[in-house]
């Protein structure tokens, strides 16, 4: 059994989520977008998203504090095509302007039975699976894209142009909680390299370079002039830079290596895109089983096949653990809040 850390403590999912809530406003953002990253931050950590929850409350608030993201936009919603929705999220967070979006996709997707939203001028600094589980819920199948900043080298290329562009996934299922994947197309995400560094551990090797382009396991060296690999060689290069086009050339927002908040010391959250595509798969149902029922029979074939652990698997476990017990906070961590200026 693990031994109880001195000074940590469990806090309830909503306490958590009132607690941060106040960080948000405290720093600027209005009461609306400071309740939807506040349930979405704290989401994060309830599903065990280390790199993608807590440890993120330093860089919104600094992001805030510098001026470059504006926690008060109000995003504007454009009906572009029969199954097309444009959202500028006027230099704002990604999920207020994916939240203003949603019934007008939800409308076409009932319609048409696919739509994508594509989101322009947005910042996104969280864990992208919370955004595509949601429509899962709902029925429908969903993929996920957004670009992020330049960290991250092309295959058999010498700088960094590519986002750590994550991809997520969630489709219904017939006997439990919808199938999510939520990845990074880098061989590791930019956070948990941080993470990595602040602890003083090596990353595995295949992860980065350092600034001479050599190969290297400081997690230091690769966020200091640096870069990281794409996952997989040519392969999650190329997904990259699908991703690239997907969520900045395709809607009018920046690539990643245009990101450029110089001008705003303390920033961190990338000024890019987000597209989803939503697909209701009734319509297109082959007719063998009812859809839910065959993404079962698939599941069910790779765990006779022996595999053990689904995509999903670890964050829904988490979720199920943490929602009963509460939330487990560190030390570090309830100092960090205190400092932001949250009350536990
Ligand atoms: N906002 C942004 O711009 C960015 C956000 N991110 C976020 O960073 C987070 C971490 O990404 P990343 O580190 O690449 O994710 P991981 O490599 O940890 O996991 C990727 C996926 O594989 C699953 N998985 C992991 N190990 C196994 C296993 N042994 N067997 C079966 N499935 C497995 C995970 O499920 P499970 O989750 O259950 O472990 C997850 O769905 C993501 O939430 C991503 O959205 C990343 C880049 C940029
Ligand atoms: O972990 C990552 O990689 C990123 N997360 C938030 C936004 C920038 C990249």
């Amino acid at each position: 059994m693990k031994k109880p850390v001195p000074g940590a403590r469990r806090v309830p999912f909503d306490r958590l989520i009132e607690c941060l809530t106040g960080i948000f406003e405290r720093h600027g953002c209005s009461a609306s977008v400071a309740a939807i990253l506040a349930e979405n931050c704290a989401s994060a950590e309830r599903d065990a998203a280390e790199s993608h929850g807590l440890f993120r409350m330093p860089g919104y608030v600094s992001t805030l504090r510098s001026g470059w993201v504006d926690g008060r936009a109000l995003p504007v919603v454009e009906d572009v095509a029969p199954g097309f929705v444009r959202v500028d999220a006027q230099n704002g967070f990604t999920q207020p302007a994916l939240a203003a979006g949603r019934a007008l996709l939800i409308e076409k997707v009932r319609t048409n039975g696919i739509a994508i939203i594509a989101i322009r001028n947005s910042h996104h600094f969280a864990a992208l699976s919370l955004d595509v589980e949601p429509f899962a819920s709902e029925g429908f199948v969903a993929l996920a894209f957004i670009n992020s900043m330049a960290v991250v080298v092309p295959h058999g290329a010498k700088a960094a142009v590519f986002g750590t562009n994550p991809i997520a996934f969630a489709s219904p299922r017939a006997d439990g909680p919808p199938v999510v994947f939520d990845m990074a197309t880098s061989a590791m995400a930019h956070g948990d390299v941080s993470l990595a560094a602040r602890e003083n551990r090596p990353v595995p090797p295949g992860i980065g370079v350092d600034s001479a382009g050599q190969p290297t396991t400081d997690a230091a060296a690769i966020l200091g002039g640096g870069a990281l690999l794409p996952f997989g060689g040519h392969k999650g290069s190329a997904i990259a830079m699908m991703i690239e086009i997907l969520c900045a050339a395709i809607v009018g927002s920046r690539f990643s290596y245009e990101v450029d908040w110089s001008s705003h010391p303390g920033a961190k959250t990338p000024n890019t895109g987000e597209t989803i595509i939503v697909i209701d798969p009734n319509r297109g149902n082959s007719g063998l089983a009812p859809f839910a029922a065959r993404v079962e029979e698939l599941i069910g074939e790779m765990q006779e096949a022996g595999q053990e652990r689904l995509p999903g698997d670890r964050r829904q476990a988490a979720r199920r653990e943490r929602l009963r017990e509460g939330i487990p906070l560190s030390p570090a961590a309830i100092a960090m809040i205190e400092e932001l200026g949250g009350h536990l």
